[in-house]
């Protein structure tokens, strides 16, 4: 092995979910380090650099307002740093391609051949490139083609170090992760790099959490990992249709399979529907890239993971329009919760967008209430699933509070697990709804038989 470098200075490219909860984790454990993250969206670094941050994250204010101005800072001055660092993170977005060849399955690597480039054009000696994005396996291969067609003399090594947080708790994630995975070339300047990113981590996580693999596992090994979290909640949200055929309860059930040490207990709650801005997305690039090697049964395997997330999502707003005696036509739905779990702001990919344009399609009033996530954000995700202005200005009213949302509603649905429905007060939701009151609890939250007690009629997922 040659002599690894000891990382001084860290660039991110990218201060989005990643980027930015990642690198000021970093920074905090590492105050010998100085880290900049950098992006191009210049109301976004603005964001970082004051009080109100531009993604929600318990405990992330902390974590930031220690290190920021010390050795974490948030740039948009790109190119001076990605010269001035020996290290530098790729941390910007891969969603899916929308447009031309793979178009709504392959990852669009737009943004990471634009980063690459960067690097290529700007820096000026040794670099370690770590593609922290999630990416097809094989893109360290592309990264390092641009990089050797652009640069005259650079010496790069290129890495993979994909990040498992879990957004609403990154901030713990990043404190105490299962694992850090670091994937690099099998060669002696590879292991060398390899080695000096192990150290930057081992400053807080214990060396045997850190696990090194040749390039290609630690790139496939990310994909596969949200494949396999994805399949859980499929799978447990296939069986809840057979709970609601049978009487048999789905949270009786995930505890009795759960309670095996070979299964175990988490993710095994059944919901409306599995969101957020990666599962589907990085199954979607698996199906990609089983079809393009020639794999097509292993890529309808996994397809099905997301065709039955799909169905779940469907199957939540038919059921509302059904037990509503078949129409929501000119109702008024309470809607709590938007964002695709608790404890966000983020809402790529929530269950409650295609619940919500499913009801709005069918005439329904939506009354709509989410602690964190502004007007904004709500509208712009509708009109991405063709939901125009008209019908949102006609059809949905944002509301101050879950009971606000509630009153003078046909039905409520609960969306997003967020802690605060479990204890509203339901007397006064029952007396301000239309009878029979309705309500529909695609996360499984409230108490449904004191809801009972009080008159509620209860839809809850995979109950019978
Ligand atoms: N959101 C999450 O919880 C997780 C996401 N990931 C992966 O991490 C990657 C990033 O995801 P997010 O942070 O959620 O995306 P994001 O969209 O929040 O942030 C990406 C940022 O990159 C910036 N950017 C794009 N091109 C740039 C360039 N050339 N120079 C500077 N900045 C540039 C964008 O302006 C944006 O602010 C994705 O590949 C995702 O799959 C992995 C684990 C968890
Ligand atoms: O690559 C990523 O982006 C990340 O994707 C997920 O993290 P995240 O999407 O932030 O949140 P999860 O807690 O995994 O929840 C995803 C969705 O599944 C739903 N879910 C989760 C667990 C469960 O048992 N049931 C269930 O319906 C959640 O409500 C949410 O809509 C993974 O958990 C992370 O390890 C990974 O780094």
């Amino acid at each position: 092995m040659t002599t690894p470098t000891d990382v001084k200075r860290i660039c991110c490219i990218g201060a989005g979910y990643v980027g930015g909860p990642t690198m000021a984790m970093i920074a905090a454990k590492c105050p010998d380090i100085r880290v900049d993250v950098c992006d191009i969206n210049q109301p976004r670094i603005d964001a970082w650099n004051s009080d109100e941050l531009p993604v929600y994250e318990p405990g992330l204010d902390e974590v930031v307002a220690g290190a920021r101005g010390k050795n974490l800072f948030f740039t948009t001055a790109v190119e001076e740093s990605i010269a001035a660092a020996d290290l530098i993170f790729v941390s910007v977005g891969t969603p899916t391609k929308s447009y031309g060849i793979g178009a709504g399955r392959a990852a669009d690597l737009c943004y990471i051949e634009s980063a690459a480039r960067m690097i290529a054009e700007n820096a000026n000696g040794p670099k370690i490139i770590v593609e922290k994005s999630t990416i097809p396996v094989r893109t360290a291969e592309a990264i390092r083609t641009i990089l050797a067609a652009n640069s005259e003399n650079g010496q790069f090594q290129v890495l993979s170090n994909p990040e498992f947080l879990a957004e609403g708790t990154a901030v713990e994630d990043l404190e105490a992760p299962d694992r850090i995975l670091i994937g690099g070339e099998r060669t002696p300047e590879g292991d060398a790099a390899v080695e000096s990113l192990v150290r930057v981590y081992a400053n807080w996580v214990p060396r045997e959490r850190i696990l090194t693999t040749n390039l290609w596992s630690s790139e496939l090994s990310k994909l596969v990992a949200n494949a396999f979290l994805a399949q859980r909640i499929s799978s447990i949200n296939a069986i809840s249709a057979l709970c609601e055929e049978t009487g048999a309860d789905v949270d009786e059930v995930a505890r009795a399979i759960g309670s095996d040490s070979r299964i175990g207990p988490k993710f095994l709650k059944a919901s409306v529907g599995f969101g957020g801005s990666c599962f589907q997305k990085d199954i979607l690039n698996l199906v990609y890239l089983c079809d393009h090697f020639g794999l097509p049964e292993v890529a309808k395997y996994w397809n099905s993971v997301v065709t039955m997330n799909d169905w779940q999502k469907e199957r939540f707003s038919t059921r509302i329009v059904k037990t509503l005696f078949n129409t929501v036509r000119g109702k008024r739905i309470g809607v709590l919760g938007f964002a695709f779990k608790k404890d966000t702001n983020d809402t790529r990919e929530s269950a409650a967008i295609y619940v919500c344009r499913d009801l709005l399609l069918e005439g329904a009033n939506i009354a709509l209430y989410d602690p964190k996530v502004p007007v904004s954000t709500i509208r712009a995700d509708l009109n991405y699933v063709g939901i125009s202005d008209e019908v949102i200005d006609k059809q949905l009213t944002i509301c101050d509070s879950a009971v606000e949302a509630t009153k003078a509603a046909h039905g409520v649905a609960v969306l997003t697990e967020w802690d605060e429905f479990k204890t509203l007060d339901f007397d006064t939701i029952y007396d301000n709804m239309f009878k029979p009151a309705f309500v529909f609890d695609g996360r499984n939250i409230l108490p449904h038989d004191e809801l009972r007690a009080k008159g509620f009629e209860v839809y809850a997922i995979g109950k019978g």
